[in-house]
């Protein structure tokens, strides 16, 4: 047997319809580097990787020329990717180190997210490195006015890939270029023509890489993204109050008006028990408008920091990771809602935090 002596990595790979996920992995599947992964392709997809075929395929997987394995979901997801693990233990297939599953471009990738992190298989035996989605610089203003998937799969991702770049010139695309950073923040905007980039760009987005340790959370998290903003709240004296209803937006049919990404920071260390209420409340409450939380907090009575993530109703297992990326030690937990405030993360979490105060 074969027991990974780490945790498999698992990207996600989504984007909306005719957006470039093929394309890119077309091309992604010619490098070398991409030999350790296994690649799942959602039943619905239209993928033709025939062509790329080169050994024999047993039953639904097959082994690909670049050395990476391909199958099809037919069924449940967690079911295939239980399979791929066994069969790996097993050496019945080639021993990879990553998961590639890609998306239909219908799909709604939070419910996969949270399939991941959720099933207790998984999560003890891979880490969700991350999540890639594309977005066409031609048709994305169009699809992301009128498709509420596709602002999903652009505000859940950690690195948001524009695509057809080789067709697209000029003002729209710096419009919607403004528009992917504001709706997510934290993600790396990387431009691609015809499917041309290298994995290393694409992967250990970083939940946690065993490899390089706390440097990609931090990398991840980037809560310096929102700094400007929070600086600019307290420091500017007359403290102006920001509506964080995006007030600039001028076509009223904007579904990502709905979507907000922000940041909130904590200087003193945090009581595990108080911040897990809160978090709970939040879930309970708002789960599924929840679209993705990402924290490295200080915890009272850890010196390390613990990385929390989470997608809706579900959170990854906290982390403690071997030490902090910077001097920085303040809590950091990135936010990405749909149809909520950021003044009730604010005010819930200061009415949490002081909870026991009074008690001391
Ligand atoms: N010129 C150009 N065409 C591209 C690029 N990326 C994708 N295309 C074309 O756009 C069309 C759709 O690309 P796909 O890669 O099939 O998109 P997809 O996201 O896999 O589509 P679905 O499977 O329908 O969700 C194809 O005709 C591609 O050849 C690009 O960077 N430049």
């Amino acid at each position: 047997m074969d027991i990974p002596d780490e945790p498999l990595a698992i990207s996600v790979l989504t984007g909306f319809l005719g957006s470039g996920k093929t394309t890119l992995l077309k091309e992604l599947l010619q490098h070398p580097d991409m030999d350790e992964t296994a690649v799942i392709v959602n039943e619905f997809g239209e993928i033709g990787l025939d062509h790329l075929l080169v050994e024999s395929s047993t039953e639904d997987i097959i082994l690909m020329n670049s050395g990476c394995l391909c199958c099809t979901v037919r069924g449940d997801l967690v079911e295939t990717i239980r399979k791929l693990y066994k069969q790996r233990l097993m050496q019945e297939i080639p021993a990879f180190k990553r998961i590639v599953i890609e998306t239909t471009g219908l799909a709604d990738p939070a419910p996969i997210l949270q399939t991941l992190m959720a099933d207790p298989f998984l999560s003890d035996r891979f880490r969700l490195d991350g999540v890639i989605s594309t977005v066409d610089a031609i048709n994305g203003t169009e699809t992301l006015n009128n498709h509420q998937e596709s602002i999903k799969q652009a505000a859940v991702a950690d690195r948001l890939l524009l695509t057809k770049t080789d067709l697209s010139e000029g003002d729209d695309f710096s419009n919607l270029l403004a528009r992917l950073k504001e709706l997510n923040p934290t993600a790396s905007i990387l431009k691609v023509a015809k499917g041309q980039i290298g994995p290393a760009q694409l992967f250990n987005a970083g939940l946690y890489n065993p490899e390089t340790k706390s440097l990609d959370v931090q990398n991840w998290l980037k809560a310096e993204a929102f700094e400007d903003s929070h600086q600019h709240e307290h420091d500017d004296g007359h403290h102006h109050h920001h509506d964080h209803g995006h007030d600039h937006s001028h076509d009223p049919n904007r579904h990502d008006d709905k979507v907000h990404a922000f940041c909130l920071t904590h200087d003193k260390p945090l009581d595990w028990d108080q911040l897990n209420s809160w978090v709970d409340m939040l879930i309970t409450l708002y789960g599924s408008n929840l679209l993705r939380i990402k924290g490295m907090l200080n915890i009272e009575g850890d010196q390390n920091p613990i990385v929390i993530h989470g997608v809706q109703h579900v959170f990854h297992p906290p982390v403690m990771l071997e030490g902090w990326p910077d001097d920085d030690r303040r809590s950091k937990i990135v936010f990405i809602v749909k149809d909520l405030k950021q003044e009730m993360f604010e005010d819930t979490f200061k009415a949490f935090m002081e909870q026991n105060e009074d008690l001391v």
